[in-house]
């Protein structure tokens, strides 16, 4: 009995290399995941049980539903590799540039979900409104959420947008768009989706990137699809007012994969404007019923000045052919 006892315990417990492999291991990107993965048989199947674990979960358990990638394209990765934020961040606060994912027993720390919230019911003027019960069809824009300034926490109903991915979703290759992003049950029309989450930049900034992206694109890059979404704001005189520009490439959340669609897509979107907070968040909502396997799609405008655009296989009766491009 006690010599059963002792066998199982030695079985169990793991080699100290693994061990160790397991907590760093998750930290690293793709290449250096290749790379480990060589050196020895048991590194080998750690790293492709991390491999396994980030094909699903793109939001490495920062959002209430998973967000798996679908099936590759043969010769392709399984995965995006990018850092998650469920909500806009400053290009600072991910100043080591890395996260750990694809480890079931090392959780991401951080996000929304992980902060306590404080109880609702402060009394602030939003709280209990549900806004977005009159949203289809009213052509709102502009909407107010409580936020920083109410005492209220995310449960409030006037916190909508908050809370993360509202619906199922998953992200599947295509041979020609790259990433998408597909429903993975049935969404109403109407519903909250997610935001566009990913670093706030200035223009000055936004502008730097976004030429060594239109660069790379034109360069032929693969993998170099970039999710830089400006948003201007518009005075009734037609004068802009305020501009936010969020970058999702590197640091971002589902949204990044939304692709465009000429036809304006089942998506709309929404500046939300947290009550004390400065910029609004840009939301997607669910423009009609959009069935479970339905792509994901938004207009990502009309203008068109590049003479490199990019090709469009958005596939709508009205496809432009090329994609929207502006002078950012
Ligand atoms: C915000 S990302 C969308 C996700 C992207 N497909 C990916 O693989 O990460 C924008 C990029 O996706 C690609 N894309 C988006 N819509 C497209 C379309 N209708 N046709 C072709 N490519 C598209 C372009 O490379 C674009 O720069």
């Amino acid at each position: 009995m006690k010599g059963q006892v002792k066998k199982k315990s030695e079985t169990t417990q793991l080699h100290p290399l693994i061990e160790c492999a397991e907590l760093i291991l998750p930290w690293l990107n793709p290449q250096e995941l290749s790379n480990i993965s060589l050196t020895c048989k048991a590194l080998s199947l750690v790293t492709n049980s991390i491999t396994r674990h980030r094909s699903l979960d793109a939001a490495r358990s920062l959002e209430d539903f998973p967000l798996p990638f679908g099936n590759s394209l043969f010769g392709h990765p399984p995965y995006a590799y990018f850092l998650y934020t469920p909500s806009q961040v400053l290009p600072f606060v991910f100043h080591s540039s890395r996260q750990p994912w694809g480890s079931p027993s090392l959780p991401c720390c951080g996000g929304p979900k992980t902060c306590s919230p404080v109880p609702c019911g402060c009394g602030c003027d939003g709280c209990g409104e549900e806004w977005a019960q009159g949203l289809p069809g009213m052509g709102l824009e502009i909407v107010s959420e409580c936020g920083p300034c109410c005492g209220c926490g995310l449960e409030c109903g006037n916190r909508l947008t908050q809370r993360g991915i509202s619906a199922k979703l998953k992200i599947v290759r295509d041979s020609r768009k790259g990433w998408c992003l597909f429903a993975d049950q049935l969404i109403h029309r109407g519903q909250f989706i997610c935001e566009y989450a990913g670093e706030l930049l200035t223009t000055k900034e936004a502008r730097r990137r976004q030429q060594i992206y239109d660069e790379l694109a034109s360069g032929g890059c693969a993998s170099s699809a970039s999710a830089l979404l400006v948003v201007r704001e518009h005075l009734p005189s037609g004068k802009v007012c305020l501009r936010i520009n969020i970058d999702a490439t590197k640091i971002g959340n589902a949204a990044r994969f939304i692709n465009h669609s000429c036809d304006g897509g089942n998506l709309f979107t929404v500046l939300v404007r947290n009550s004390g907070a400065i910029l609004p968040r840009v939301c997607f909502f669910a423009s009609k019923d959009i069935k479970e396997g339905e792509e994901l799609t938004f207009s990502y405008g009309e203008t068109r000045v590049s003479s490199k655009c990019l090709p469009c296989f958005c596939g709508s009766s009205c496809c432009f052919g090329t994609l929207p491009s502006e002078n950012t």
